[in-house]
C-alpha cells in the first residue's frame, strides 16, 4: 500500500516540477487554455523566492525517489581492483568524498585527498588506511577558493612526476550567506566552480600523459538535481545584483555540468585518453546541508536516514564514474544512481558551454584552446537557448 502511495505521490509531484518547465503539448505551437499546474507553480513562485522553492522542490523529488529506491534494497556496484592507478578527490576529508576516497583505496588505488584542512585531512587519510589497510593514502592541502593555493597544489603534484589516472571534483559549499573567497569570487562560483575549472586544466598534461587506448583516464565533477532549477546569468554570474544563496548554488552546479560536456568535447575533438563526466550523488546525510535552515534540525534527524542516503551510498556514483569498466572510453555523460540520466537540456548547448568555458578562462587566467581544438565554436553568435538562460 505504501509503495502504491509512494508512486502516486512522485507521479503527482514530478507533473509539479514539470510544470515548471512549461511543457507544450506534442505538435502544438501554443499551449492549451485552462490552469495549467506550472501556471499556479509559477504564481506561488513569484510570491516568495522563486529560486529557493525550485531549489528545494528538485532536492525534495530526488528524496522522495530515494525512498521508493530504499525499498529495493540497492548493493554497491561491482568494480574491479585499480592496483597502480593513482586518484585525486577534492574535499576527500568529509561526506561524500571521503567515502569516495575509502573506496576508491579499498580498490587498491594510490588516493591524494586535496582538502582544506590539514588536520581533518590527515585524520581522514589515517581512518581509510586504517579501515582499508592501504598505506597509499595521503593528504595534500588544497583551498580551491584561492587560485594559489589550486596552483601550489598542482605544483606540488606534478613536481612529484606521479601518473593521475582518475580526479574527482568533488568538494563544493552549498547555500553559504554571501561571501567572497580570496581572490575576491562569489563563495559558490569560486570554490564550485572555478576552483574546478582552474584545477582540472591545470591536471590535464598529467591525466592525458595517464591515460592510454583501452584505459582512459578519467575527470568525474559532482552535480545536483538542483542543477535542473538553475539559470545561469553569464552576464552576472557572481549574482551583483541580487544575491540568492539556493540560486547561487544551483548555477554552480550547473556551470559545473556544462563545463564537464565542453571539456569532453575537447578531449575527443584533441584525441585524448581522457573523459569527462558527471556523477549526481542524490540526496546525502552529510554536513553539506549546514547553512540550510532545516539542515542540521529535527527534520534532517528524523527523516534522514528514510530520504538521505548515507555518504558510503553517496559515493557509488561517483566511484563507479571514476573506475567502472562499462565507461570506459564514455564521457559527457551524467550519471546518477549509477546509470545515465538526462541532464537540464540547455546543458547540451554547445554555445553555452562553449561561453562559458571562455569565461573560466578569463575568470581562471589560462589560454582557451577551444578555437583551436574546434574550429567554428569559437564566434558562435547570437542564439537564444532553451531554459532559463540569461546572455
Ligand atoms: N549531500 C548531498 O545531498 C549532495 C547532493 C548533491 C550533490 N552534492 C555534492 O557532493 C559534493 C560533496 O558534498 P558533501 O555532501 O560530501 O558535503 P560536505 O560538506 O560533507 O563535504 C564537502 C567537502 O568540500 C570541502 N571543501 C569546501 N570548501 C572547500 C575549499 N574551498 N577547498 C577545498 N575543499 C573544500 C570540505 O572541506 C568538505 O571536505 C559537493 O560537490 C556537493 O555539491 C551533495
Amino acid at each position: 500500500m505504501l509503495r502504491v502511495y509512494l508512486e502516486g505521490f512522485l507521479e503527482a509531484a514530478a507533473q509539479l516540477q514539470r510544470g515548471f518547465r512549461d511543457p507544450e503539448p506534442p505538435g502544438a505551437g501554443r499551449r492549451e487554455a485552462g490552469l495549467p499546474v506550472g501556471w499556479v507553480a509559477a504564481s506561488v513562485c513569484c510570491a516568495v523566492d522563486h529560486l529557493m522553492l525550485r531549489v528545494y522542490l528538485e532536492g525534495f523529488l530526488e528524496a522522495a525517489a530515494q525512498l521508493q529506491r530504499g525499498f529495493r534494497d540497492p548493493e554497491p556496484p561491482e568494480l574491479p581492483p585499480q592496483p597502480g592507478r593513482v586518484a585525486v578527490v577534492t574535499g576527500g576529508t568529509e561526506g561524500i568524498g571521503l567515502a569516495t576516497a575509502r573506496r576508491l583505496a579499498a580498490l587498491g588505488m594510490h588516493v591524494i585527498i586535496a582538502g582544506l584542512d590539514v588536520e581533518t585531512g590527515w585524520a581522514a587519510v589515517g581512518t581509510i588506511r586504517k579501515e582499508t589497510l592501504n598505506p597509499q593514502v595521503e593528504f595534500m592541502p588544497c583551498d580551491l577558493g584561492s587560485m594559489a593555493s589550486v596552483r601550489r597544489f598542482v605544483a606540488r603534484f606534478t613536481g612529484r612526476r606521479c601518473p593521475l589516472h582518475v580526479l574527482v571534483n568533488n568538494a563544493g559549499v552549498m547555500m553559504v550567506p554571501q561571501r567572497l573567497t580570496v581572490d575576491g569570487f562569489e563563495e559558490h562560483w569560486g570554490v564550485n566552480f572555478l576552483g574546478h575549472f582552474l584545477l582540472t586544466v591545470l591536471l590535464l598534461d598529467a591525466l592525458e600523459a595517464s591515460g592510454s587506448p583501452g584505459r582512459c583516464a578519467r575527470v568525474v565533477t559532482l552535480s545536483s538535481a538542483t542543477h535542473r532549477a538553475a539559470s545561469l546569468d553569464l552576464d552576472d554570474p557572481q549574482g551583483s545584483r541580487g544575491y540568492s544563496a539556493h540560486g547561487a548554488y544551483a548555477q554552480s552546479k550547473l556551470a559545473l555540468v556544462l563545463f564537464s560536456y565542453h571539456l569532453q568535447h575537447l578531449l575527443a575533438a584533441a584525441g585524448r585518453h581522457v573523459t569527462a563526466n558527471v556523477a549526481d550523488p542524490g540526496v546525502v546525510n552529510t554536513d553539506l546541508y549546514r547553512h540550510v535552515f532545516w539542515g542540521r534540525g529535527p527534520i534532517k534527524s528524523l527523516l534522514g536516514r528514510w530520504v538521505f542516503k548515507t555518504p558510503d551510498e553517496g559515493s557509488w556514483t561517483s566511484v563507479y564514474a571514476a573506475v567502472s569498466p562499462e565507461l570506459e572510453g564514455q564521457g559527457g555523460r551524467y550519471l546518477h544512481n549509477e546509470q545515465e540520466t538526462p541532464s537540464l537540456a540547455v546543458t547540451y548547448d554547445p554555445h553555452l558551454q562553449r561561453r562559458l568555458w571562455a569565461l573560466g578562462c578569463e575568470m581562471t587566467g589560462v589560454p582557451d584552446v577551444t578555437e583551436d581544438l574546434l574550429p567554428g565554436a569559437s564566434n558562435p553568435g547570437p542564439r537564444t537557448s532553451e531554459g532559463s538562460v540569461s546572455h
